[in-house]
């Protein structure tokens, strides 16, 4: 799965022009293309209002599941950007849209163990969802089966699904727990992850991500989630669908080509674009391979775009 061509490095004012006047919709991954961790890029802010007065549609597509969209309101907010909360996608988001919409799961009977952050667990709880695990504290506490507030009076018999997500508090605890769940086997506990992306873009750091949590439960369970996060199409059509978009005037934005530029590709948006200031690397970007696709235009940062037509 390769683009036929080879892709472009903006590098001119003209380039940057062009590459404008090509798209009237932006879609943006968060982590490694607007921040790293708490650390705004340079010109992020810049570029989004520059993209507002340009008259341009934006929205927000991050696989990060650790926060819930209003939080992300907040966060944005924090760094003065305004942005409406239906302009904003997560991987918790998606994945409680699965649960209700695809798995059909009743908000008043069924319940979902959560290995992962208040992200997931608010997400859950705003469809109406009593999540259970995920942040509760009594799972800071040293695992025995004996003692486990969880385990010792039985497993809740109405959990009817696991989502596994970004923990960055996981222990044994939280795993162990989450297996009795997955081994209560696929017809009674569905089992969903809220995405593959196996690292996570921090200021001068790479750490694990929520694929390398998930794949924990995953290898003890030997089971393999359905994964909701990009490239799952489904994240795509109900951004298409609420906001009536035209795919080929769309510009996916990322930096991990796995999952943000294989998102757009599969996608079939307009065009695709990978910033180097997360993940990836110049050389990986140009790389033919079968493994993901090509981008069709890749930049150092967002802020070099900005700095070429400010
Ligand atoms: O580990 C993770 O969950 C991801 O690396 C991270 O959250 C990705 O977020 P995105 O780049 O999609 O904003
Ligand atoms: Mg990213």
């Amino acid at each position: 799965m390769t683009t036929s061509t080879d892709p472009i490095k903006i590098a001119t004012k003209k380039e940057a022009e062009e590459f404008f006047n090509k798209f009237d919709t932006f879609l943006f991954d968060c982590d490694g293309v607007l921040w790293l961790g708490d650390y705004l890029l340079p010109y992020t802010k810049e570029f989004l209002d520059k993209l507002n007065k340009m008259g341009k549609k934006v929205y927000f597509v991050t696989n990060n599941s650790t926060r819930a969209r209003a939080s992300y309101q907040k966060k944005f907010k924090a760094y003065g950007i305004d942005v409406k909360i239906d302009q904003i996608y997560t991987s918790a988001f998606a994945s409680a849209i699965y649960v209700r919409d695809f798995l059909k799961l009743q908000p008043s009977k069924d319940k979902i163990w959560v290995l992962g952050e208040s992200g997931i667990m608010d997400e859950l709880e705003t469809l109406g969802y009593e999540a259970l695990g995920g942040t509760d504290p009594r799972l800071n506490e040293p695992f025995d089966a004996k003692t486990s507030p969880f385990l010792k009076d039985g497993l809740d018999p109405n959990v009817r699904a696991v989502i596994a997500g970004l923990d960055r508090e996981v222990n044994y605890h939280r795993l162990a727990v989450t297996l009795q769940y997955l081994r209560e086997g696929e017809d009674k506990v569905s089992f969903i992850g809220t995405n593959i992306d196996c690292t996570f873009p921090q200021k001068d750091y790479i750490v694990p991500g929520a694929g390398s949590i998930i794949a924990c439960a995953a290898c003890s369970s030997r089971r393999e989630p359905i994964y909701c996060g990009k490239p799952n199409m489904n994240m795509l059509d109900s951004i298409i669908s609420h906001a009536k978009l035209e795919k080929s005037k769309m510009c996916m934005v990322g930096d991990r080509l796995n999952t943000d530029i294989k998102f757009g590709y599969e996608g079939n948006l307009g065009g695709t674009l990978l910033v180097l200031s997360g993940i990836e690397t110049e050389e990986r970007a140009l790389h033919v391979t079968e493994e993901y696709p090509r981008p069709s235009y890749y930049v150092g940062k967002l802020g070099d775009i900005y700095e070429l037509i400010k």
